[in-house]
């Protein structure tokens, strides 16, 4: 017997405009992700979903921020579940939901960590807050959320603030960078392995360069998986896709990887929408992933 590991679905599509991600939590136990992770010899339990509120479509007056009341909410409880896996002292892995799910999943960690380390694998920083952001949509921010920066209501969630220091993340895969993003990365020195060092290096010397970075300045690492960090050839069922993403193997290389570290402490796997997908492709991919990054080996 391998560990506890304890799943929790997210079904949040209050984060961005399109429909359908609320989805992606079924789509991926519909993959057998239970299955596939109790072949590995891991104790799994389904926890079911988190319940998130349906009243969409209100923009804050003040702020711009779509459903702002409702991810407050949603964060809320995914923070209380997450804390409960932590406390248990089993694996919590997050099924999203669109990408400001984060927001209460590092709610829910970071208290456990005195300096918890975050890879943000995802096409984009997730670093807007309302000044920066294009949208208004909450998904583009969990990342600048949990570092106490934006709406206050969002960065004070469990009480705390901030989740995760800039030092202590590793962005790998971005390729949809918006200009307060750069900027932000800039001023406080976030680790990012775009695109264009990604093909300049390969993903064997980026993975092991995020690792050596971990080594000793954290002491759990959260993977913080968006599937539209690989090109949308592999994962196409995903409301923000970009072109030139990390491909099928890269990314599970970099799964196999992080296994082989004993690194990780948390996982989420983010923004699968059925509705936009291909025959539940980017569903399979997740679970696939999941099992890379638990230990399935080829042989
Ligand atoms: N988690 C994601 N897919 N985020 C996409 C964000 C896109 C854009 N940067 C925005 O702020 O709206
Ligand atoms: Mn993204
Ligand atoms: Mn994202």
């Amino acid at each position: 017997m391998r560990g506890k590991i304890s799943i929790v679905g997210a079904p949040m599509d209050l984060g961005q405009l399109r429909r359908g991600v609320d989805m992606g939590p079924s789509a991926i136990r519909y993959a057998g992700v239970v299955e596939r992770l109790e072949s590995l010899g891991y104790q799994v339990n389904d926890l079911g979903d988190i319940e998130i509120g349906r009243d969409r479509l209100t923009t804050d007056p003040l702020t711009g921020l779509r459903n702002l009341e409702a991810v407050v909410q949603a964060s809320t409880k995914i923070a209380d579940k997450v804390d409960k896996i932590m406390k248990e002292g089993s694996f919590p892995l997050v099924l999203g939901g669109d990408h400001s799910i984060a927001i209460g999943t590092l709610a829910g960690i970071s208290k456990y960590f005195k300096k918890l380390g975050v890879i943000w694998f995802d096409a984009h920083g997730d670093l807007n807050t309302p000044e920066t952001s294009p949208s208004g949509n909450i998904h583009g921010m969990p990342l600048a959320v949990s570092l106490g920066l934006g709406e206050t209501t969002l960065t004070q969630i469990c009480g705390y603030c901030p989740k995760i220091q800039p030092e202590n993340i590793v962005i790998i895969g971005a390729r949809s960078l918006d200009e307060g993003e750069k900027r932000l990365i800039k001023e406080k020195g976030i680790k990012v392995y775009t695109m264009h060092e990604i093909d300049r290096l390969g993903i064997p010397k980026v993975i092991e360069g995020t690792i050596a970075y971990f080594k000793d300045r954290t002491d759990g690492v959260h993977l913080s998986l968006d599937l539209d960090g690989l090109d949308p050839l592999y994962a196409p069922g995903v409301g923000t896709p970009v072109e030139g993403g990390l491909n099928y193997r890269e990314s599970h290389l970099a799964m196999e990887m992080f296994f082989e570290s004993e690194m990780i402490t948390s996982a989420e796997f983010v923004e699968v929408n059925p509705i936009l997908d291909e025959k539940n492709k980017t569903g399979i991919l997740a679970v696939g992933l999941m099992a890379s990054l638990f230990g399935e080996s080829l042989l």
